[in-house]
């Protein structure tokens, strides 16, 4: 299978301390994949390395086949992301905001700023400004921001938080749809089991720095006869029963 993100050996320090250690990581084409970890476990930090958000102190990222440089900006245009929380324009409204994130990324297609407030749910409010919205509604709008460029790639860190029940389904259906229809790629954090494990075809485990597992869905629904949430919570806290 085709990697669109392949990570070699990275390790981030902050003063000295290591937050980061020695992470090898491997995204397929077209393929969901789920990051997994309790609060604190470097998810952010990688996802912002593959961003070029921060440099890693060692070890490589390459992404669509090119290893990832400083200055590398490029690539970007065809990623879409929402990291830690969503920011807009408080005072300007949903549609403004889409429409100056297009500008800055150089997309000109008017229309998909309507198509993606309606993949969101947002089609009647993209009027309204945001200081308007609520929590769920500016986590849709940043969902609509991420893809209404249409990108190949969509890391989304943590995105059900603020969403309700009624949210957090239509997020997952929305993720199967862009894969499915789209071929998007999508990177997802969550320290929440039960949502990656019913979207991700492959999930990394990340605890304390440090990759713990990267296995295919599939492989451990037939490996063990346990949940995802089972095999996650013996491996974060050392469980021997499936070593
Ligand atoms: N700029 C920074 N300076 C110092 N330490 C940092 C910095 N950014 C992150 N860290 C530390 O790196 C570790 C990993 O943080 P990170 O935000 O990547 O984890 P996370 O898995 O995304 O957690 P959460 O689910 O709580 O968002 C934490 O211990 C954090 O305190």
């Amino acid at each position: 299978m085709d990697a669109v993100i392949q990570i070699n050996q990275i390790s981030k320090a902050y003063k000295g301390t290591e937050t980061i250690k020695n992470v090898s990581m491997r995204i397929n084409r077209g393929e969901i994949y789920g990051f997994l970890g309790p609060n604190g476990a470097g998810k952010t930090t990688v996802m912002k390395m593959i961003l070029n958000l921060v440099k890693p102190s060692s070890g490589e990222i390459q992404v669509f086949n090119q290893r990832i440089q400083p200055s590398s900006v490029q690539y970007l245009k065809r990623i879409g992301s929402i990291i830690e929380y969503p920011v807009f324009y408080d005072r300007l409204t949903a549609e403004a905001n889409l429409e100056l994130h297009c500008r800055y990324m150089d997309y000109r297609n008017k229309p998909a700023i309507q198509e993606a407030l309606e993949i969101v749910g947002l089609h009647g409010v993209g009027k309204k400004k945001i200081h308007e919205f609520s929590l769920g509604m500016k986590q849709r709008l940043g969902i609509a921001r991420a893809l209404v460029t249409k990108p190949d790639i969509l890391i989304l860190d943590e995105p059900i938080n603020g969403l309700d029940p009624i949210g957090i389904k239509e997020m997952r259906e929305l993720l199967l749809l862009l894969k499915e229809n789209y071929g998007t790629t999508i990177l997802i954090s969550s320290h929440i089991v039960s949502e990656i494990e019913s979207v991700a075809d492959a999930i990394g485990i990340i605890h304390q720095g440090t990759l713990l597992k990267e296995v295919r869905l599939e492989d451990i629904r037939r490996q063990h006869a346990g949940s995802l949430e089972d095999y996650f919570i013996h491996l974060i806290h050392g469980g021997k029963r499936y070593a």
